[in-house]
Formats: C-alpha cells, sequence, structure tokens
C-alpha cells in the first residue's frame, strides 16, 4: 500500500506556504494516499506528466476537481473542454485551437503592446504602487475581455466569478464557502455575456458562434465554449502576471537581464510560470484499476496532481526552486501536458510579452517596497498585493 497522509493540502496555512508540503509528498513516494480526502496524490515530475497524457486511464468527464461527477451534480453545467474527453472534448476544443492559436493572435500583438506602453505610462508616473492592482490585474482586464469581445462597462465581475470557479475545484472549505453568496449574481452575469448578441464583431466570442454556424460545433455548444474562456482566461492570466513581477523585483540579476535582453520575455513568462505555478493542482478519475510506480489506483478513484510541486521537483530540475532565466523550461507542467494542455497559452504569453516589454524599456530597475500579501485560493497561486518601487530609465 502507498505510503498515507493525514495532511490536508487546501489548509488556508498550506495554501499560503505549500512548499514543505509538497518536498514532503515528492519524498514520500511516487504515490501517497491522502487520508483526509481519500485521494491519491502525485507530486513528482515523472508521475504528474504520466497521468497528465494518459488521457484514457485518468479521465477529466467526472471533474478536474474534487467532487466526482459520476456521483455529484456539478455547481455549474461541465466545461466542455476541461471537463470532457473524447470524443466529446474534440470539436470544441479544434475551434479553440484555431481562434487562440498563435496565428490568430498576430492580429492583436500590435494593440497589446501599445495598451501596455499606455498602461506603463499611467502608472509609472508613481514611483511606488501596488503592482497587482495596477498591473496584473489592470492589464489582462484591459485586453483579453476586449478580445473576447465584451463591452468595456461589464468586466469588473470577471475576476471574482473565475475565483471561485477555481475554488470550487478544491473541497467545499471556507474558501468556497465564502464565494457562496455571490455565485448565483455572478453566474448570471457570466453566461449572459456568452450569448451571441453580446460579443462584438470579431472577438474570440463572435468567432466561436461563427464556429456553430460552419457546423464546426453546435449553437448549443456555443456560449459553453465562450464561458470557458471567461472562466480559464483572466484570474489565470492575472496571477501568472503578479507572479512574474514578484519574481523580476526579488531577482534584480534576472531583470538586468530582461531589460538587457526584452526578447526573454517569453523565456521570463514560462519559467515563471514553472517557479510559482499559478495552477497549483488539478484532479482526474481513473477509468479503471490503474498502476502507477506500483500503487493500484481502483477504478472511480480521483487523484491529485501537484503541477507545482512537480514543476520544483529535484528529480526532473537542477536548483528547482532558482528563478532562473537560462533555463529550458519546456517540460513545466504549469500549463498542463497532452490533450488538455492549455490551449490559451499563446494568449498569456503574448500578454506577458507585451507587459513585459513596456516595462522593460521604461523601468531601470523594480524592487519590493513593502510586505507582499497572498490571495489564498484551493487552486491558484496568487497575489492580492505587491507594493513596488521602480526607478526608471
Ligand atoms: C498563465 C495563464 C494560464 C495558466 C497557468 C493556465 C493553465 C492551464 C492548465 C494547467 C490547463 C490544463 C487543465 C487540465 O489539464 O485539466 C489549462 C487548460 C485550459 N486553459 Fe489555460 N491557463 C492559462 C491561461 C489561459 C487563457 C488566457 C485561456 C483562454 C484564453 C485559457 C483557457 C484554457 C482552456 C479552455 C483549457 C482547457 C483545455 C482543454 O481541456 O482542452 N487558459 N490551462
Ligand atoms: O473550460 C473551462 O471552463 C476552464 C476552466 C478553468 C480552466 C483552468 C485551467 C485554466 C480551464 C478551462
Amino acid at each position: 500500500a502507498p505510503p498515507s497522509l493525514d495532511a490536508d493540502p487546501f489548509d488556508e496555512e498550506v495554501l499560503r506556504d505549500p512548499l514543505a508540503l509538497q518536498a514532503e509528498l515528492r519524498d514520500a513516494g511516487p504515490v501517497v494516499h491522502l487520508r483526509r480526502y481519500d485521494v491519491y496524490g502525485l507530486a513528482r515530475h515523472e508521475q504528474v506528466h504520466a497521468a497528465l497524457t494518459d488521457w484514457q486511464s485518468f479521465q477529466s468527464g467526472a471533474g478536474v476537481g474534487l467532487a466526482n461527477f459520476r456521483e455529484e451534480k456539478p455547481w455549474r453545467p461541465p466545461s466542455l473542454l476541461l471537463e470532457a474527453d473524447p470524443p466529446r472534448h474534440d470539436a470544441p476544443r479544434a475551434v479553440l485551437t484555431k481562434i487562440l492559436g498563435p496565428r490568430a493572435l498576430r492580429r492583436l500583438r500590435e494593440s497589446w503592446h501599445a495598451e501596455a506602453e499606455a498602461l506603463v505610462d499611467e502608472v509609472l508616473t508613481d514611483r511606488e504602487f501596488d503592482a497587482v492592482p495596477a498591473l496584473a490585474q489592470a492589464f489582462p482586464l484591459r485586453v483579453f475581455p476586449d478580445a473576447v469581445g465584451l463591452p468595456r462597462d461589464d468586466r469588473e465581475h470577471l475576476l471574482a466569478y473565475g475565483d471561485h470557479a477555481f475554488n470550487a475545484f478544491g473541497p467545499p472549505n471556507g474558501l468556497v464557502a465564502r464565494g457562496a453568496p455571490r455565485v448565483a449574481e455572478l453566474s448570471g452575469r457570466v453566461n449572459a455575456q456568452c450569448a451571441r448578441d453580446k460579443l462584438a464583431d470579431g472577438g474570440f466570442g463572435a468567432r466561436i458562434w461563427a464556429a456553430a454556424d460552419h457546423g464546426d460545433i453546435t449553437h448549443e455548444q456555443a456560449p459553453l465554449v465562450v464561458r470557458s474562456l471567461l472562466t480559464a482566461g483572466v484570474d489565470t492570466t492575472v496571477h501568472a502576471l503578479a507572479a512574474i513581477l514578484y519574481a523580476l523585483a526579488t531577482h534584480p540579476g534576472q531583470w538586468r537581464r530582461l531589460r538587457d535582453d526584452p526578447g526573454l520575455a517569453r523565456v521570463a513568462f514560462d519559467e515563471a510560470v514553472r517557479w510559482e505555478s499559478p495552477v497549483q493542482t488539478f484532479f482526474r478519475t481513473a477509468t479503471t484499476d490503474c498502476d502507477i510506480a506500483g500503487t493500484t489506483i481502483p477504478e472511480g478513484r480521483k487523484i491529485l496532481m501537484f503541477l507545482g510541486a512537480a514543476n520544483r521537483d529535484p528529480r526532473r530540475w537542477d536548483s528547482p526552486d532558482a528563478f532562473d532565466l537560462s533555463r529550458d523550461t519546456s517540460a513545466h507542467v504549469g500549463f498542463g501536458m497532452g490533450l488538455h494542455q492549455c490551449v490559451g497559452q499563446h494568449v498569456a504569453r503574448l500578454e506577458a510579452e507585451a507587459l513585459l516589454t513596456a516595462l522593460a524599456r521604461r523601468v531601470r530597475r523594480i524592487e519590493p517596497a513593502g510586505t507582499p500579501v497572498r490571495h489564498l485560493n484551493n487552486t491558484l497561486r496568487a497575489w492580492a498585493s505587491m507594493p513596488v518601487r521602480i526607478h526608471p530609465e
């Protein structure tokens, strides 16, 4: 039998600083039974990578949170991508692959770089500010809902909606309970925004509806595919940008490298996604009795993949805790891996590239200007506040 632990990965103090438990899980063995939730934890890169790339044995269709959709009703209709297996997963995925692919994003590159420069110019009129609201939240909330096709006056609820969705992948704990009172209102607003007549021509949303006209997906599926963008596309990039700003503010040598070579912006983003892993965990459900490294996971049981732990596994990475722009980040699992690997990663990279390029041109030095404050979430690694001081060029 695998080693068994009482630890609670979703305890708020563990969420605040998960590194010690991640090391304990990795060292306990390739598979660890977590008694509190009766699930099987995978914290080493090798096993997480193996589970992510074996969608037949470890399905998403029963939910990618603790809740098992075979046994309980989901809090919202399941995603046609994230919570679907082939063949249902295939057509919606193909539609988003085309709409969010690097070629499709070329038309946004110039305007996102311009938006980033405008925002950075505004923010840098101060020498000290909180980088979370001023940059990490402001930039994605300005450019991404625009790209989806949402009006400017109806987006401030998206962060709260996504925050609840990411909490809901975890156990029904205090974090979920605190979000519950707003769920009906937030869901109502987001679901309304997925309607065809709410989405501006030419945006990602309108393109999803056009794919339905073209017969690639059905018109019933279209709003749910738009909902995927609104759920997955905001909080993730907000917290990833905060993570990269924190990494650069606390590693002045790496900031200097980026400033001297803004072409490093994309590497810096991927290294920050590895180092912080904004999306820390996801579950799968065993479709048969599966063997992982000598442990049999019984059919129907949940496995918990610790993406953040895998991204810092010393069995896979040299000096895993170092934030290092010369690293080859290609095997990180911060965007998942395999069939469900993040279809929005190019959008995220373009946002980061635009913001970092704008900052690299204007900021000689960036440093912490006060104690950063964590934002706790069952799935997301996030900052609530990060005061910084900048020294302009
Ligand atoms: C740094 C920002 C982001 C991170 C860290 C991130 C992370 C992830 C991860 C780990 C998965 C795999 C989930 C699984 O295997 O169950 C995923 C899937 C997905 N992501 Fe992202 N994501 C980011 C940005 C985005 C953006 C900007 C969008 C939309 C424009 C997006 C849309 C999606 C969708 C629709 C899926 C489901 C794909 C599928 O199941 O086929 N993500 N993301
Ligand atoms: O399809 C969705 O609704 C969806 C929600 C959350 C994610 C997380 C992994 C970024 C992905 C997709």
